[in-house]
């Protein structure tokens, strides 16, 4: 379990995170939401152990997160990962030597699914392919947590949808977490269990899927009244 307690971050003095309280369980898959700058990708990489909080813990197994955390966590930044002198083949074969847990056969697989050919240049794709690799390398991980911010950003909307559908495919829900930061909740909507929205580095609500939809709404519905519909969750 992934648990933070009480977490505040600061950056010079701005305050990032805000006494945040969270536990994320195997098993699930978790969307954070919230407008630009509300925290999102600062709580991944508290996780992730890039960042240390400025007050409370963040533990994962109960082991207090740094970066050699990374043998647990498998971690998508939202920054090209990949050195662009790479091949696609080459950055598989550099990151199965990183990580012990890194399967072949599934990146592999992942690689086919994305449409992406082993010999291609890293610095020739485009910066939706870019992501897609990024995504490939960081889901090719049997590592019991999976973080990634902002996967569907850079990809064409024409696709997003069955990318997020065939992804889950790769996910074994059995011993892995997923937790995804984003602002493209009506199409990962079908593949979350809970949904966290943040602001200003505060947790506005925090809920089950089920528990929404058995209030009659829909997740962007549930935003649109979390967050007033300025925020574009519906468009
Ligand atoms: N390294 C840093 N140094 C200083 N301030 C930072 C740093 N990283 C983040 N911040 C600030 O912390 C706040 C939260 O940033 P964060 O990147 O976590 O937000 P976010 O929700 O992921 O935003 P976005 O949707 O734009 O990616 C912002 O005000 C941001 O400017």
């Amino acid at each position: 379990m992934i648990r933070l307690q009480h977490v505040s971050k600061s950056y010079l003095g701005h305050k990032a995170l805000d006494d945040v309280s969270i536990d994320f369980t195997k098993g699930k898959v978790t969307g954070i939401v919230g407008e630009n700058g509300s925290g999102k990708s600062t709580s991944l990489k508290l996780m992730a152990g890039l960042v240390r909080p400025s007050k409370g813990s963040v533990l994962i197994d109960e082991e207090p997160t740094n970066r050699q955390i990374s043998r647990i966590v498998a971690y998508m930044s939202e920054l090209d990962q990949v050195p662009p002198f790479f091949t696609v083949g080459e950055s598989l074969n550099f990151a199965s030597t990183q990580f012990p847990d890194f399967d072949r056969e599934q990146a592999e697989e992942i690689l086919a699914f994305m449409k992406l050919e082993k010999t291609q240049k890293v610095k020739h794709l485009s910066k939706g392919n870019r992501g897609r690799l990024k995504m490939a390398l960081t889901m090719a991980r049997n590592a019991p947590y999976i973080l990634l911010d902002e996967p569907f950003s850079g990809l064409d909307p024409m696709v997003r949808n069955s990318i997020v559908k065939g992804l889950i495919k790769f996910v074994d829900l059995e011993k892995q977490a997923l937790i995804i930061t984003t602002h493209e909740i009506r199409e990962i909507e079908p593949i979350l269990d809970e949904v966290i929205a943040i602001r200003k580095g505060k947790i506005l609500s925090h809920n089950t899927v089920d528990g929404i939809r058995e209030e009659g709404r829909d997740v962007v519905e549930w935003l649109e009244d979390i967050y007033g519909s300025g925020e574009g969750y519906g468009a």
